[in-house]
């Protein structure tokens, strides 16, 4: 009785990353059918298929598809002038005082149309894609008025309409206080949680809700009133902490058992025992450590003792962290952060499709599971952290079918 699927993929070791470990099935062979991996394993036990397409390659590997599970990839303008302005000597001060930072971009933001808003993301997006990402949360956060960040989270429904990868929204509009808020930081975080928040749950305008929780940004006790909003309105939660000084935001998003904690350079010890008990994923983002040139790294060492989930990811934003290549947070990720090589492959996979809340459906080549997987022509797992910078051709395949790149 052979069995029937619509599609096989042979000739190449299947790095599965199932439980987050490399799990290599060499000489592997995948079935897919209606968009899901069907059977995964040797191709020597590949039972008896009748697919319609076969495709065979010529050796390397195939791993998940990426997931990029925290960018700003959305936001009008850029702020190369600012970047060209610190390295001739002016300060962060200055730049501020002359409008610069982000509400330079916010003002952009708002002054650019959805259509502007989608299109540029849109080119930025292309350049993840083209590095194996099937997956990307993107988030608001550069309108800071009530129809500006309505404008951003429905272009990024819009963008997710026209690509092939999975995208993934989420709320930030607690990213600063607006210009019109200033010294009411509280009264913005009640406008969200009395009228933007329902919004956003009645018009499913995002999959979970984010803040920055920093001196310059927002307290614990005004996250924690986002929080409660977002949790009654059953909208998952996730934060931006400890990027520069420990406020206990971390121990804060763990007790409302957030999908993630990021940044996290000042994690304290009690912070990663909540997040452990919580299983809230820490996801660490290299590129906004060193652009910024920070010197605290997030304590890697404390995250691995108590099993806290280590996510990687690109943060891309004009301020911090103009990244647009996840697989140079990879190596940033080892080379700064002193993750593995197995491990930041498995921040990028496993361990981001559950900062997604995800990690059901994504995030490793199991039966079940989304055919989200890539293509490369390499040797062996570890060339994905090592090259530096420059595209390694691949092939990407979402659902089984759509491709990116060369087969
Ligand atoms: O400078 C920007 O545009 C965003 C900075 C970015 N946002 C945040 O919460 N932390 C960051 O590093
Ligand atoms: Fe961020």
């Amino acid at each position: 009785q052979r069995l029937s699927c619509d599609s096989l993929w042979l000739g190449a070791d299947l790095v599965t990353l199932r439980d987050g470990r490399y799990q290599i099935i060499h000489d592997g062979a995948l079935a897919v059918a209606e968009g899901k991996i069907a059977w995964a394993g040797p191709q020597a036990q590949l039972p008896a298929y009748n697919a319609d397409t076969t495709t065979h390659f010529d050796g390397g590997i195939i791993t998940p598809g990426f997931i990029d599970c925290h960018t700003h990839l959305m936001f009008g303008g850029d702020r190369s002038d600012e970047f060209e302005q610190r390295l001739n000597g002016v300060s962060y001060a200055d730049i501020a005082a002359n409008g610069g930072g982000i509400l330079s971009t916010v003002r952009a933001t708002r002054a650019a149309t959805e259509q502007q808003l989608v299109e540029s993301a849109r080119q930025r997006l292309a350049l993840l894609l083209a590095e194996g990402v099937t997956t990307v949360e993107i988030k608001s956060g550069y309108g800071l008025d009530i129809d500006s960040e309505v404008k951003m989270l429905r272009a990024i429904r819009q963008l997710a309409a026209q690509v092939p990868a999975q995208v993934v929204a989420t709320c930030l509009a607690a990213h600063a206080v607006p210009p019109e808020y200033a010294g009411r930081a509280d009264a913005w975080i009640t406008t969200l949680s009395d009228q933007l928040l329902p919004q956003v749950a009645r018009e499913q305008l995002a999959d979970a809700v984010d803040a920055f929780c920093e001196h310059l940004a927002f307290s614990p006790a005004q996250v924690k009133t986002l929080f409660n909003t977002a949790t009654q309105l059953g909208l998952p939660v996730k934060l931006h902490a400890e990027q520069l000084s420990a406020l206990g935001g971390s121990a804060l998003a763990a007790r409302y058992h957030a999908l993630s904690a990021d940044h996290l350079e000042y994690l304290t010890e009690e912070d990663v025992q909540a997040m452990a008990a919580s299983g809230t994923v820490a996801v660490l983002l290299p590129g906004a450590f060193y652009l910024p040139r920070e010197t605290q790294r997030p304590p890697v060492e404390l995250l691995r003792q108590y099993g806290v989930p280590m996510a990687i990811a690109s943060d891309a934003n004009p301020g911090t962290s103009p990244a647009l290549s996840l697989r140079l947070m990879l190596n940033m990720a080892c080379t700064l952060f002193r993750l593995t090589p197995e491990e930041a492959l498995a921040g990028v996979t496993y361990h981001a499709a559950k900062a997604l809340g995800q990690q059901a459906s994504h995030g490793s080549l199991e039966v079940g599971k989304v055919a989200d997987f890539v293509h490369w022509p390499i040797a062996r797992p570890a060339e994905l952290t090592y090259w530096l910078g420059g595209q390694l051709p691949c092939t990407t395949v979402y659902r089984g079918s759509v491709r990116h790149g060369t087969v």
